[in-house]
């Protein structure tokens, strides 16, 4: 009898059978001991649920807003690059199904798929394009203007990444892009700066992040940005109150806490647990999202109910991909609103606006009662 997937772990398990060993590492992996990567699924368990009863649930909704736009559920797909090397149609493929569903899908800069294919392939998806701001400030502008031609819809600034994280199985076994594959937004690069240019050993990764990305980044890079383009900017990879308080006050439309699916500075919090504080000094001045470690319809509940506007994952929607490509996207999308759904009427809410602080409590809390 096939298999049936009813979670996020069923996918999980099937992409490390059918993956190859590169992209499965790839796509798996975090930094230096994986503690922050563990941290992320480990502390969602940390926090316990308290559920209002007899509240009348029989007509629920999930629809929100992000950014202002409508979307169909509190959950969007988080950027990860280079997709094509878990199906063939790649960031396409994820796009489209994430446009079906009415949620968010946000292509990485570092996609194997350029702005211009996931435009066509998802004309009507609301498309958000992560940014990474290179030295060559020209080729950075390049990037924005053909993601505002191609209509998406606001710009996440990832700002985490100054050098990349080092993720050592990577560095042990040498992780090189397929030379089938190409990244799909850089056509033109010159000889020097391209991916496959850089040297063999180690991961090719870490030498393209470090010949191309600008660890020189400061806040007036946000008020650079700012005047060079209308779209809304989304600022990736905020994990203290003191960061949160400078991107509010260089006019962010959204922070979204993460850390990089534990694949930065090893060590550091898991998202869920940093979000209270810098919820508490954001105040409502600016939409705040959430990723890391999202894999469940109770892990969004909670995220909402600590004040997140919205949650997003990354590597599910890859183990989507691995499965059955823009239809595995899609059964991972369905299976989170259905587990969204179910969490939402045994917590007693009709609506994301009924989701609210009292709806969690602290393990230790909860053991101390
Ligand atoms: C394979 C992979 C590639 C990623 N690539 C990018 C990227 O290109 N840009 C970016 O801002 N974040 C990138 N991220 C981080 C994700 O956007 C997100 O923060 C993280 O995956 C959330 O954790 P989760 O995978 O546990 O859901 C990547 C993550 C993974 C796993
Ligand atoms: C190609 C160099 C940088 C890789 C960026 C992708 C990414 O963010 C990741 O986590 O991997």
């Amino acid at each position: 009898m096939a298999l049936k997937f009813v979670c996020v772990e069923d996918y999980e398990k099937h992409a490390a059978k059918v993956l190859p060993s590169y992209a499965l590492e790839y796509y798996k992996s975090g930094a230096d001991e994986e503690q922050t990567l563990r941290e992320n699924r480990d502390s969602f368990k940390r926090w316990r649920l308290m559920p209002r009863m007899l509240r009348g649930v029989q007509n629920r909704s999930m629809n929100t807003t992000a950014l202002g736009f409508s979307v169909s559920a509190p959950f969007g797909i988080a950027p990860t690059a280079m997709q094509r090397m878990a199906h063939p149609d790649g960031e396409c493929a994820t796009a489209k199904a994430a446009a079906a569903h009415g949620i968010v899908y946000i292509l990485s800069t570092i996609a194997t798929s350029s702005i211009e294919e996931i435009a066509a392939a998802a004309p009507n998806g609301n498309n958000w394009f992560q940014l990474y701001i290179y030295k060559d400030r020209q080729a950075t502008i390049d990037l924005i203007r053909r993601a505002e031609k191609a209509n998406f819809k606001a710009l996440v600034v990832t700002v985490d990444t100054a050098v990349l994280g080092r993720r050592l199985v990577n560095e042990r076994h040498g992780f090189d892009l397929p030379a089938h594959l190409k990244l799909g937004n850089f056509n033109n690069v010159d000889e020097k700066s391209d991916f496959q240019t850089q040297k063999k050993e180690g991961s090719r990764l870490a030498a393209y992040a470090s010949v191309m990305f600008d660890p020189s980044l400061t806040w007036q890079d946000i008020t650079w940005l700012k005047s060079i383009t209308k779209l809304p900017i989304v600022v990736k990879g905020v994990l203290r109150p003191d960061d949160a308080e400078l991107a509010v006050q260089h006019g962010v439309s959204a922070i979204a806490v993460s850390n990089h699916g534990g694949r930065q500075l090893d060590g550091v919090q898991a998202t869920i647990d940093a979000l209270p504080a810098i919820v508490k000094q954001v105040n409502g001045r600016c939409e705040i999202f959430l990723d890391g470690g999202v894999t469940r319809g109770t892990d969004v509940l909670k995220a909402l109910a600590l004040g997140a506007k919205m949650a997003f994952f990354g590597r599910p929607a890859l183990w989507g991909l691995a499965h059955s490509g823009e239809e595995g996207v899609k059964n991972i999308i369905q299976l989170l609103k259905t587990e969204v759904d179910v969490a939402m009427a045994l917590a007693g809410c009709r609506s994301v606006d009924e989701i609210d602080s009292s709806l969690v409590l602290r393990q230790e809390l909860h053991s101390n009662l």
